[in-house]
């Protein structure tokens, strides 16, 4: 479950002054609205990497607001995949643990199944330059999900994938959403993506979210 209780934030001279929503525990949300109402800065504030000006981040009722990144039990993939461009993609997606002290032993059968989960098995020797889209995306979905987060957060996942591609993601996150027990709070601008994926909707737009009807396709 991730529940936001009256958020207010800053960005410059952007602000949201009173935004409430929730996600129910495993379910799929997503969350559209038109380009600068806020969705990556709503995200940046539940992820903990911007802080809210006031107002309350619940994961599963417990109030994680000042908890710094790590121990929200919160996976982010960002906009652009962000993956560190000397690590191999063993590397990548082991990175959380390690800085958890994890066994090597633990870290290795982690990143071997989940990459075996997510179609990636055969890169795991590779570094991102020579990756394609697709395969960014789903290696930045292993590295959110190697600690087994109860939340995953997912800003516009598909935007840099054609349509073949963005087919099979969809599939995979479902399928991600219903092995990993996860809720899912997910930002796109594409209505059908929304259609296909959501189990809530919301709409951000003039500083407030509204949940709004999913019309399945
Ligand atoms: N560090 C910052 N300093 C100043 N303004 C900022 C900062 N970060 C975000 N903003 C502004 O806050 C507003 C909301 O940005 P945000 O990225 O959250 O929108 P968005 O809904 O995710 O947009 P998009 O759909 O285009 O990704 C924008 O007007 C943006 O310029």
């Amino acid at each position: 479950m991730i529940s936001l209780q009256q958020i207010a934030v800053r960005a410059g001279v952007f602000a949201l002054d009173d935004v409430s929503f929730v996600v129910p525990s495993g379910a799929y949300g997503v969350l559209m609205g038109p380009t600068g109402s806020g969705k990556t800065t709503l995200i940046e504030v539940i992820c903990g990497l911007r802080k809210p000006a006031g107002g309350r981040v619940l994961v599963n009722d417990i109030d994680v607001t000042r908890e710094p990144p790590g121990n929200r039990g919160i996976g982010y993939v960002p906009q652009d995949g962000a993956m560190f461009p000397t690590m191999t993609v063993r590397e990548q997606i082991g990175f959380a643990l390690r800085i958890r002290r994890l066994p090597r032993t633990e870290i290795d059968r982690r990143v071997d199944e989940l990459s075996a989960r997510l179609g990636v098995a055969h890169l795991l020797d590779r570094r991102p330059a020579g990756l394609s889209g697709g395969e960014r995306q789903r290696v930045a979905l292993g590295r959110a999900l190697a600690c087994r987060p109860a939340v995953l957060l997912l800003d516009e996942p598909l935007s840099a994938l054609d349509e073949t591609m963005r087919t099979g993601m969809r599939d995979l996150l479902k399928s991600v959403q219903r092995d990993f027990g996860a809720s899912i709070l997910h930002v796109t601008h594409d209505r059908s993506e929304a259609a296909a994926l959501a189990d809530v909707l919301f709409i951000l737009s003039d500083g407030r979210v509204q949940p709004a009807e999913i019309h399945k396709q």
